[in-house]
């Protein structure tokens, strides 16, 4: 029988030196991990791209259509040969080969998410099944940033992730909280017929650098009010409660979400809890003593509370906030402060 392979006949050819196997090859190219952030360009997406590019094995790519993400956000990193940035709306199909996926892109502030209802449901619900999508194509473990608000306005307190939450589903934040939830529907239903490696965080209220200034939140809008000395607006009654996370802590919880072994949910926030009036009064305090509290009208289906237990993330993944409130509004005023081009006197 004649042999089919050319090592047979070395007096026919000069010896050629092996090729690499397959497997050798795909390891060569595998010794860097390439991750994927989708809405990279925004508050915590550019934060978490600095955090990733600092680990010299990893290649990021970005993907954002720069609906309120800014290329502004990740100048340092343009013409790195390790980063990427491509122009993109998740609501249409990506092909890609990567490891990994942290799943962000969705407008995160409620005045951004309720301007394009239908589209913020279109891009938690078609661009989370793209991205599943994508994940199970190539076999990449994906992260979904869901959020507190699949809480709603919670009957429980502080909120763990067994609280199935009470949500309005036909209200103006539905578009969000209720594409959030089946954002995580979706996670999990893939996770159980396809047996992709999920990772699904649940991210409570965050702030720090380089959120827009603009960006209609409260931490910014304070901060922004006080810089300018306008009146800052506390939407009634103020008694509200939220629990504010600096952008760092949050991000260092994402990665141990996704480096761990946890499918989540894991709600990702800090436990201190404040009114909205106390935040005004602080963001007073600290940056503008002169301006006054304005009380104004607050939106339909606003929490009236919300803190995280973060019992589940100690545990599982050795995380816990070290910045307080006190420490993070600083660095934030700073922020702001040389983007609004007003110096501290
Ligand atoms: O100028 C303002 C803005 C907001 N607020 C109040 O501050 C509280 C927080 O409002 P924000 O708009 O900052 O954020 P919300 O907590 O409503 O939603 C956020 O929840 C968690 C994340 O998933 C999202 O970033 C976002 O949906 C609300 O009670 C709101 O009424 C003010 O009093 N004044």
């Amino acid at each position: 029988m004649a042999s089919n392979s050319s090592d047979g006949d070395s007096s026919k050819s000069p010896k050629q030196p092996p090729l690499p196997s397959p497997l050798r090859f795909s390891k060569f190219y595998q010794s860097n991990m390439r991750i994927l952030i989708t809405g990279g360009a925004g508050f915590i997406g550019s934060h978490l791209v600095d955090r990733l590019m600092e680990i010299e094995k990893n290649e990021v790519i970005v993907v954002d259509n720069y609906f309120t993400g800014s290329k502004d956000n990740l100048k340092k990193w343009m013409g790195h040969p390790r980063f990427e940035l491509i122009r993109h709306d998740i609501t249409e199909p990506l092909i890609i080969e990567v490891d990994q996926i942290y799943h962000l892109a969705c407008p995160a502030s409620p005045i951004f998410y309720k301007y394009n209802p239908v589209k913020t449901i279109k891009t938690n619900v078609i661009g989370t099944l793209n991205m599943l999508g994508l994940a199970k194509r190539v076999g990449a473990r994906i992260l979904l940033t869901s959020t507190s608000e699949v809480y709603g306005d919670p009957l429980e307190h502080p909120q763990n992730e067994s609280y199935w939450g009470n949500v309005n589903p036909i209200g103006v934040r539905s578009c969000y909280d209720e594409g959030k939830r089946v954002a995580e529907t979706l996670m999990f239903d893939y996770h159980r017929q396809h047996g992709l490696e999920i990772r699904v965080a649940r991210i409570f209220n965050t702030y720090g650098p380089r959120m827009n200034i603009d960006d209609g939140r409260v931490v910014s809008n304070f901060i922004a009010q006080a810089l300018r000395g306008e009146p800052l607006t506390v939407q009634s009654p103020g008694t509200q409660t939220r629990s504010f996370c600096y952008v760092s802590d949050l991000v260092d919880g994402l990665i141990r979400l996704m480096e761990g072994s946890d499918t989540g949910p894991i709600n990702l926030g800090n436990p201190g809890e404040f009114t909205v009036l106390e935040l005004a009064e602080q963001v007073k305090e600290l940056v503008n003593p002169d301006v006054e509290i304005k009380m104004v009208e607050n939106t339909p289906d606003d929490p009236r509370q919300r803190k995280p237990d973060i019992t589940k993330a100690k545990e599982l993944l050795n995380w816990e906030p070290k910045f307080q409130l006190r420490d993070g509004l600083p660095l934030m005023e700073e922020d702001f402060r040389l983007r609004l081009g007003v110096v501290k006197k």
